[in-house]
């Protein structure tokens, strides 16, 4: 699991351990682990040349440990101080390596720039000093320290000028910011340096292979059909016969023991899966909504009215009231927007906030698809799902996603598991159809099954 936790979690578990250790010893940590990354990045270290960029704060002080640290082994170190106070020991040890403070007229053209402008402790944006450090250099890849500057570190939102990074090394544990889009988008790759700091519960997690593969649902040796569950999928309408089509391929993942269909695509369907039903029945689970035509309100109140979880998705969304504990909605941002009464651009530019406030507001699980998509329980929970590619941006591929979170909870996993695993073996199934290139939904869909099997392979008992 990748966790992640606010800048005021970081600060309490920081100060116990400051506490406990000796003074700075938790900062030459973090300007070691710092060291290695860059050194790492830059295939070497003697001979290299790493601009500093250093801030007023203890962000700074990092780069400049770091910077000493690459200097004593033979990298050639400028600093450029973009405030009149900056981190006093840092600054010696960095001079005391010889390394030298520079101006954006002096500095010479590095192999990289090292973002030490703020950390945890900065605002959103940056000031006019630090844009024009940034923009010496245009081509050059940067390391951030903790965070890309200028992003906003507990919300994910990018408001006004901020770091672009290649590499973020980050200490004792991610920040909302790390995984949380749009500013996730600015970090590159993001590197952990442990700090051993004894953190609470995350209230921002990314589920890994490892986690999936305990949630997943297995079926028992006895297991028949009914047992593992059976889901229902009300979608499509006579114009939208593919999104039955799409949306049965999802549910027909195998995660389930059975897959109902009821709409006006049965023949559509069965000829794609000869195994669904196309008749209305008993079911654990509900997918109501993509593809969906006129009737798709009564759909709905007749989905909730089972008393079984349900997946509301596409047009199904407008007409959902809060209250139902155990639906699951999957808006894209358009979407959430129209339901949160708010422009597509500020659920977009604030993704975490919005998606909370609709997981608050409507009592369920939402998941907000995205880059890296958001799932919240009404509780404030959320995880993000980081396994997707770009190619997944496909029409048809939300339609799948749908009929995987039914076939979750039909077996009989809670919204946010089922929300959560299903985005996340959705976001695996695309890199395993597409191998690296363009996917298909049907390929995404298909693909599912081979995920799982790679996932469970290892845990059998
Ligand atoms: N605690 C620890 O043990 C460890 C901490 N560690 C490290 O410390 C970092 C946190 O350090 P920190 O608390 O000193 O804050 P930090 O982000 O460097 O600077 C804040 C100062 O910058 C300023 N400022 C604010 N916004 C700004 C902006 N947009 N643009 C420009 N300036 C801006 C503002 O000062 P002002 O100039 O406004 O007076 C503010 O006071 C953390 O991220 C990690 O790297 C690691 O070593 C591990 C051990
Ligand atoms: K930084």
């Amino acid at each position: 699991m990748r966790a992640a936790h606010t800048v005021e979690q970081v600060r309490a578990a920081e100060e116990v351990e400051l506490a406990r250790l000796p003074e700075g010893a938790l900062m030459q940590r973090a300007a070691t682990g710092l060291a290695v990354a860059i050194a790492d990045l830059l295939g070497g270290v003697y001979g290299r040349r790493v601009l500093l960029l250093v801030g007023s704060g203890d962000n700074g002080g990092d780069a400049l440990y770091a910077g000493a640290q690459l200097a004593r082994r033979g990298a050639a170190v400028e600093a450029i101080l973009l405030s009149e106070q900056v981190h006093a020991a840092g600054l010696a040890a960095l001079l005391a390596r010889h390394g030298r403070v520079v101006d954006t007229t002096t500095a010479t053209r590095p192999d990289v720039v090292v973002d030490g402008i703020v950390g945890i402790g900065g605002r959103p944006g940056l000031r006019p000093n630090a844009v024009e450090a940034l923009g010496l250099f245009r081509d050059v890849p940067v390391v951030a320290v903790d965070v890309p500057s200028g992003v906003g570190v507990d919300t994910g939102e990018l408001d006004g000028p901020h770091v672009v990074a290649d590499l973020t090394v980050t200490f004792g544990t991610h920040k909302p910011c790390h995984l949380v889009d749009p500013a996730a988008s600015a970090c590159g790759v993001v590197d952990l340096v442990g700090l051993d700091l004894d953190l609470p519960e995350p209230p921002i997690q990314a589920l890994q292979a490892a986690d999936v593969a305990v949630l997943v649902p297995r079926p028992d040796p006895f297991a028949q059909k009914y047992t593992r569950g059976v889901v229902g999928v009300r979608a499509g309408s006579p114009e939208y016969t593919g999104a039955a089509v799409l949306t049965t391929s999802g549910a027909s993942c195998g995660l389930a023991g059975m897959v109902r269909y009821d709409g006006p695509a049965a023949d559509e369907v069965r000829a794609r899966h000869p195994g669904i039903v196309a008749s209305v029945g008993r079911v654990q689970a509900w997918v109501v909504g993509p593809g969906g035509g006129d009737d798709v309100d009564v759909l709905l109140a007749a989905c909730l009215a089972d008393g079984v979880p349900v997946v509301a998705d596409a047009a199904a969304l407008p007409h959902v009231e809060p209250g139902h504990s155990r639906l699951v909605l999957t808006p894209h941002a358009g979407e959430l927007a129209s339901m949160l009464g708010t422009e597509r651009d500020a659920v977009e530019a604030d993704q975490l906030g919005h998606v909370r406030r609709a997981a608050a507001h409507f009592g369920c699980t939402v998941l907000l698809k995205g880059r890296h998509t958001l799932i919240a329980d009404p509780g404030g929970r959320v995880r993000v799902t980081t396994s997707g590619v770009p190619w997944l941006a496909v029409a048809g591929a939300g339609d799948v996603l749908a009929g995987v979170i039914g076939a979750l909870l039909a077996s009989g996993l809670e919204p946010f598991d089922a929300a959560s695993v299903g985005s996340w073996l959705h976001g695996a199934a695309a890199t395993v159809a597409g191998g690296g290139g363009p996917v298909t939904p049907e390929g995404v869909a298909d693909a599912v099954a081979t995920v799982v099997s790679g996932l469970t392979s290892g845990l059998q008992d």
